[in-house]
This record gives C-alpha cells, structure tokens and sequence, in this order.
C-alpha cells in the first residue's frame, strides 16, 4: 500500500483528469453562486445611498433621476442577482453531484479490476472485510466529499478573498483590525488538521476490521451455532465495535473542541472592530459610512472560519479514504502476463515441471526440486499424505503463485512468457473446495463458457453424473444454488463443478479430489464419463481415494514436497512401498 505520508490528493486529481472540463466548470459555477451570495449587502448599501441621496446617488450617476425609477432598478437588479445565484447554485450542485458519481463509479470499477488482477497471495494476507471497507465505505466517503464538502471548501475561500479584497479597497486603514485574528485561525486549523489526520486513519482501519468481522461471522453462521459461540462472538462483535467507538471518541473530541476557540478569535477582531473602528469615527478620522459597513461586513469575513474546521475535518475524512483507495490502487500486480499467447485449437498438451521449488511466502520450501513431465493427452495421477504439496503444484501450473526455482512448461514454453489468461483459458481446474456462484445451477455450470447452450449445459451435467439430482431439485436448472453453493450437498456441488469443467472443454484438465464427497457408487459412474472425457486431454488427478487414479497412465507418489515413487499401478504394487501400502490399507488387504 502507498505511504501514509504521501498526500493523496495530487493523486486524486491526476485520477479526475478525464474530469477536467467538468470540475473546471464545477469549481467556477461555486465561486459564482459565493460572489452573488455576497451582493445583499452591496444592494442594501445602494439603497440606503438611493434613499439618502437621492438625486446624487450612486445609480442616479448613470442618468437616472427619479429615485422611484432608481428603486425600480435596483428592485431588477437584485431580482438579476437572485436569479443568477439559483442557477448558478442548480449548475454547481448537478456539476458535483454528477462529478461525485461518475468518479465514485469509475474509481469503484477500477478498484475491482485491480484487485482482481492481484496474486492470490495478497487475498490471502488480507481480509475480505478490509478489501470490502475500501470497495465501499471509502468509495463512498469520496463521493460524500465531492458531493458537498467540495462545494465548502471552495465557498470558504471565495468568501474570504472577495469579502477581505472589498475590505482592503474599501478601508485600507482598519481592514488589520478584523484580518488580525486570522494568521491565528489558519495556524489553529492546520495544527488541529496534523493532529486530527491520524486520528481519522485509525478510524477508517478500525471501520474495516469491524466490517472484516461481521463478514467473517455471518459466512461462518453454521459453525457459531453448532459450536454454541453466539456470546462468544456477540462479545467479540462488542468489544471491536466498542475499540472503533473510542478510537472515533479521541478524533471527536478533538474535532469539537476547535470550534469554540475558533469563535472566541473571531470576536477578537469583532471587537476589535467596533471598538477601534468607532473610535476613530469619534475621533474624526473615519467616516460613519464606512464604519458601518465595516461592522457589517466583518462578519462575512470572519464567520466562514467557524466552518474552516467543519469542512477540513471533512477534506480529511475524504482524504483518509483517497489514501486507502489509491493504495489499493498502487498495488503491483507481481504476477504479471507473459508476452506469449497460447491458442488453445493448436496447443499440444504437454506439461513439464522442470526441477521446481517453492514456498509460499515466509514459509519452508513446500516443494523441492520436483520433476515431472506428462506427455500429450496423458493422465496422470497424484497421491501423498496430506500437506505433502500435491495442490500446490497445480495451483503453480495455473500460476496462481510463482516458483522460486526452476520451470513449468506447457508446450516447452514457460508459462512465464504466456498470456496469463490463455493460459488458465487452457486448464480446466476442478478444486478441491468447490466455490459456487449465487445464482441458478444452470448459471454454476455455464460459468466461463457464458455462450454455453442450455443442451450443453444439460450434456455437461449429465456426464459430470449430475443431471439425475439437478432434475429433482425444486427448478431443476433453475434451481438457486445459495451463496457458495450452501443449499447443495457436498457431492452434488462437486458434480457441478466436474460438469463446469467438462463445458469448458480445457485441453489440460485438473482434478483435486473432484469426486471425494461422492459415494462410490456415484463416483465408478463419474469415472466412466471422465475416462470418455480425459481421451484427448492431459489431465492430472489428485486423489486420496486410490481406486480414483488407479488407471492413469502414470502414478506419482508425493511426500513432504518430492516425488518418492512413480509408475503404473502394478508397478507401484510390485515396487512395496508407500504406494502399496496406501492400496493395502484402503483395499482392506493388509
Ligand atoms: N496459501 C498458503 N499459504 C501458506 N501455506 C500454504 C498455503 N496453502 C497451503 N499451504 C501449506 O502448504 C503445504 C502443502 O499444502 P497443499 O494444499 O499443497 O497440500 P496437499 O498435498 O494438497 O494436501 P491435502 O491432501 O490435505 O489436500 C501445507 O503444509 C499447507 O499448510
């Protein structure tokens, strides 16, 4: 993730770039609607002058006389004014609301697909709740920001500059008095805003790890309640929820506490104001005019500073979010494509590992300088104890982690230089925990082949021996499968993820224990179709149930992360060793 310290608005507006025009428009719409917001005064002091004067008014100087015609005038002119504002303040609240969606979609979009982009290995050293409260929450917070604190922002600093210039021009000699608190309130709020920034931080991270639990939580809703933790966890939920109310209690209190001191310097130079400014009227030296609209108009200048800290504490939450975003966003990909493509109508199967060795990060090596090379169209089948690696050598081959040494290669190219995606486009991957989608089983199955026909979902199905359950189930097809697949049984979401990868027609096919949570009944009947299936592919199985990969062309035994023995069934058989000691005990020979 990027820097805390890095600022990250830069980075925002080099992200709205394409917004240019937009936010240009935005910004100048705002800086209208405070300049018109402002004129009453002026129109107020024009009408006193019209009133007082008469014919030596300010309007009568541009040849009008009468001063009912002059009101008349003026009466159109802030009819002008007031109109003008209402548009400009209707453009500037479409402009930024508008702005606010079409960058909250965009980044929010942009966001996924990075993330979706990155390794496995970053999933796993984060929680979905953090990722999530950055995919939302902080997403959100912007748009909050773009949809008003924008607008505050710069109203504040029109307000000020227009309102202290009219000051200077109008009385050079005692605009200090009421600019004299300022240099303190600027000091004020950005002290506060350094103190008040990392307190905002810990909020956002302490928001995520509350999100982080309760997604974790409800997906493990089953394993709560069969181990009666509810007050365990209901404990838990408290005392993070309770972490997060305290961490937004120090960031309150002092948010809060500016504001009061905030006030007590802008009476300063209220007073200051009044008191010195009247006395220089007694004294002759100003005139009663000017003093009057000195008084007046102080406040303008002074008041938008007791909102200077409402709207930094504002910019600050946003920021805290952009932060977040854009370190998501700054992540590199470390598994980049290849420059290779790999077509899979003329791809000829074959897959080498070439004296690999890996271990996942901080950990021993998992694999250790394993060969293993599969010819064309061959199947073979892998056994070991469990832990001893025998997934992780095909979650390398789809390069979901990258191996330290050595090589893989299908075609005697290393996967390095391929396409990432023409490469998992030709490996159909049957794991071993299923994921399924929310949605119907006919969408499960027809998952990355989206062009499928519903008879090829139903032929897939049936070969994957899963046709006979889907059409008991209440909509057959059409039948919603819950989230991750939790209203099917073990079996029956195997089989649909065996019919998801028959669809796909891969021409390297890998099978982690595809059919252990099917009986074996059910299991001889999916062999058969596989053996149909596996013909014109490489396929590798991996199985702790023996009889699975019986007849594959070649067997390799793993243990703690190389191959110890390899060969046909028989062979294995004849060779008494760890293979044949495994049949021993599962064919109930021993
Ligand atoms: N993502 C991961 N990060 C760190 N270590 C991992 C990760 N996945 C697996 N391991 C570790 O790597 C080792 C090999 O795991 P792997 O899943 O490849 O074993 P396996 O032979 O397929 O086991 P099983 O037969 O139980 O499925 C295990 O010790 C496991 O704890």
């Amino acid at each position: 993730m990027a820097t805390r310290s890095a600022h990250p608005l830069p980075h925002l507006l080099r992200y709205a770039k394409p917004y240019q025009l937009q936010i240009c428009g935005a910004v100048l719409c705002s800086i209208l609607r405070t300049l018109l917001d402002l004129a009453p005064p002026f129109l107020i002091g024009i009408a006193v002058n019209v009133v007082v004067e008469r014919k030596t008014s300010l309007i009568a100087r541009f040849g009008i006389q009468n001063p009912l015609t002059q009101l008349l005038v003026l009466s159109m002119l802030t009819i002008a004014v007031w109109g003008l504002e209402s548009l400009s303040q209707y453009a500037a609240d479409k402009l930024w609301r508008n702005l606010a969606q079409a960058l909250q979609h965009e980044l929010r979009v942009d966001t996924y697909n990075h993330l979706q982009s990155l390794e496995l290995g970053y999933f796993e050293d984060r929680s979905t709740g953090i990722l999530l409260s950055i995919l939302n929450d902080d997403i959100n917070q912007l748009e909050r920001f773009l949809n008003f604190g924008a607008q505050n922002l710069i109203n504040f600093f029109t307000r000020v500059f227009a309102v202290g210039m009219s000051f200077l021009l109008l009385a050079p000699g005692i605009a200090w008095m009421a600019m004299l608190p300022i240099p303190f309130i600027l000091w004020g709020t950005f002290t506060f805003q350094s103190r008040l920034a990392p307190r905002y931080d810990t909020v956002r991270d302490r928001a995520g790890i509350i999100s982080d639990r309760l997604a974790n939580n409800i997906s493990g809703i089953a394993t709560i309640k069969s181990f009666t933790a509810e007050a365990y966890e209901s404990d838990r939920v408290y005392q993070e929820s309770d972490v997060y109310r305290r961490s937004n209690k120090k960031a309150i209190a002092l948010s809060v506490a500016f504001q009061p001191v905030l006030r007590f310097l802008i009476l300063l130079g209220f007073v200051l104001t009044l008191y010195l400014g009247g006395r220089e009227v007694l004294q002759g030296s100003l005139s009663v005019g000017t003093y009057g609209f000195m008084v007046f108009i102080v406040q303008d200048l002074l008041w938008p500073f007791t909102e200077l800290s409402e709207i930094m504490d504002e910019y600050q939450r946003a920021m805290a979010s952009v932060r977040r975003v854009m370190g998501l966003l700054d992540t590199a990909i470390s598994i980049p494509h290849g420059n290779n493509s790999l077509p899979i109508a003329t791809i000829a199967r074959q897959v080498q590992f070439d004296n690999i060795t890996f271990a996942y990060s901080d950990r021993n090596d998992i694999l250790k300088n394993l060969s293993l090379q599969i010819p064309r169209g061959a199947t073979i089948g892998i056994v070991g104890a469990t832990g001893s690696g025998k997934s992780t050598l095909v979650k390398l081959l789809l390069r979901f982690y990258e191996v330290q040494n050595g090589r893989i290669l299908i075609d005697d190219i290393n996967i390095r230089d391929l396409n990432l995606f023409d490469l998992r486009r030709c490996i159909g991957w049957v794991s071993q925990d299923v994921f399924l989608f929310h949605g119907t089983v006919a969408e499960n199955i027809a998952y990355g082949s989206f062009d499928a026909s519903h008879d090829e979902i139903i032929h897939a199905a049936k070969l994957a021996e899963a046709h006979e359950f889907i059409v008991q189930l209440p909509l057959q097809y059409d039948t919603i499968v819950g989230e991750r697949g939790q209203k099917l049984s073990g079996g029956q979401r195997q089989r649909i993820a065996i019919a998801r990868a028959i669809l796909k027609d891969p021409p390297i096919l890998i099978l982690d224990e595809a059919t252990s949570a099917v009986d074996n009944e059910t299991e001889a009947a999916i062999q058969k179709s596989l053996a149909m299936i596996t013909q014109n592919r490489t396929t590798i199985a991996i199985a702790h149930r023996l009889s699975t990969i019986r007849h594959s062309h070649c067997i390799y035994v793993m243990n703690d992360g190389q191959i110890f023995e390899q060969g046909q069934h028989e062979e294995l058989l004849a060779l008494n060793g760890i293979y044949a000691s495994l049949w021993r005990v599962q064919s109930g020979t021993h």
